[in-house]
């Protein structure tokens, strides 16, 4: 029975994806809480849904799977003790602690179809949805002073970030943000209640109890041996570690972890807006995270002596450090804007770095960062552009908006 998680490669040909169709929790951004929800402006609901579906499409054309993390969710709760619980710890971390409120928003969302409430806990629940007789708190009959009950979860289309696939298990994060936290939560009972995942064992290399965090975007599984993960402004050095131990323990394969480091700030938020590889001895890369001389702060982590320890060096030259990991003598460094110091800024801001490889040199990218796309196809890469207008509006590109589940080995 084959695997339904594969991955040991950014580049191999993707099978199987699961994406998030942006939904009604696009429609609860507003102004006043834009920064705190991570999103720079308010994309235009229609527009950015159809801008979803021609990536959708685009993938599905290439013969990729798209499955749906709404579908998902809403197929993994048909046990009815099971959804009970899943409204349950949904609703406590979304800081439901008054007992009233907690039974009667619980009611209101088990009223509704699966599909339908998981959309709803997506979509956050406004004050206004509960009758006003059933409102007694203060804080409940306030709606202009803040109009939710739960947040929406705008940035739930960017599924790469939750959870990450290495090899046939996942990490399933501790998100830094806040407003991102509960994400992760759906990926942990897709795999243990979805008939495609549960009774497959799938192993969780690192779980969103350990408390330092992570986030997939940083997380970049290379080859079968080699993971390179970025330590920035979302993703903890101590959270690499933990995951480097357990991989060297439970996972066979896994030999090194590279933690690479990355400015902490909010354009470079993820290794993967910064860095992203295109073929087998191809990345690109923004010419920003590199220090005078080109120099970084990149560390390999190998097995240490005994389980709980690693074994840390330090490198400077993140291309002979990659020359190193994945025993190559070329390797081909691609520059955001094609290193002009302007369209690589601007273009970095859209993710002009942030591709998506669907076979080893085959990527979809953003039609809105033209002069890297040029410089892509003029290093041997075909260039898949999709549409782009609303989507860049979230902060991330066609790698954060998609989770690969199946790639085939290369
Ligand atoms: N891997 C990524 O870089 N994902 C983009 C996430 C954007 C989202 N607005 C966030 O700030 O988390």
């Amino acid at each position: 029975m084959s695997k339904p998680i594969h991955v040991t490669s950014e580049i191999g040909k993707l099978k199987t994806v699961m994406l998030k169709r942006p939904g009604y929790e696009v429609e609860n951004l507003t102004p006043e809480y834009l920064e705190r929800l991570l999103f720079d402006d308010i994309p235009y609901l229609p527009i950015i849904q159809e801008e979803h579906d021609y990536f959708a499409k685009t993938l599905q054309d290439e013969g990729v799977e798209v499955l749906y993390l709404e579908n998902l969710v809403a197929e993994s709760l048909t046990n009815p003790e099971v959804k009970d619980e899943f409204v349950s710890r949904m609703l406590q971390e979304s800081n439901m602690t008054s007992p009233r409120t907690y039974e009667n928003l619980k009611e209101y969302l088990l009223s509704f179809s699966n599909l339908d409430m998981v959309n709803k806990i997506m979509a956050g629940i406004r004050k206004n949805e509960l009758d006003i007789e059933k409102r007694k708190h203060l804080y409940e009959l306030m709606e202009d002073h803040y109009p939710f009950y739960t947040d929406p979860m705008p940035n739930l289309y960017f599924t790469r970030d939750p959870a990450a696939a290495i090899g046939n298990g996942l990490s399933i994060n501790n998100m830094r943000e806040p407003a991102r936290r509960r994400e992760s939560m759906f990926m942990e009972y897709v795999i243990k209640h979805h008939p495609r995942f549960a009774g497959h064992d799938i192993p969780v290399w690192l779980d969103r109890n350990y408390n330092n965090p992570i986030e997939g975007g940083d997380e970049l599984v290379l080859s079968e041996e080699v993971v390179a993960i970025g330590v920035s402004a979302r993703t903890s050095a101590k959270a690499i570690e933990k995951l480097a131990i357990n991989l060297f323990k439970k996972q066979d394969k896994v030999k090194k972890v590279v933690a690479i480091e990355i400015p902490s700030c909010r354009a470079f938020m993820h290794l993967d807006t910064v860095f992203t590889m295109v073929d087998r001895n191809s990345f690109t890369i923004h010419p920003m995270i590199q220090g005078p001389g080109g120099k970084m702060n990149i560390y390999i982590l190998e097995k240490g002596q005994d389980e709980e320890h690693v074994t840390i060096s330090y490198r400077t030259d993140i291309q002979e450090a990659l020359k190193e990991v994945l025993n190559l003598t070329e390797l081909d460094l691609i520059l955001c804007g094609n290193g002009d110091e302007i369209a690589a800024a601007r273009e970095q801001w859209n993710d002009g770095s942030n591709t998506l490889a669907i076979a080893p040199g085959v990527v979809v990218t953003y039609d809105r960062n033209y002069v890297s796309n040029q410089c892509l196809r003029e290093h041997g890469i075909k260039v898949i552009e999709i549409k782009s207008s609303e989507l860049s509006r979230g902060r991330g590109g066609p790698r954060c908006m998609s989770m690969p589940l199946v790639r085939e080995d290369i």
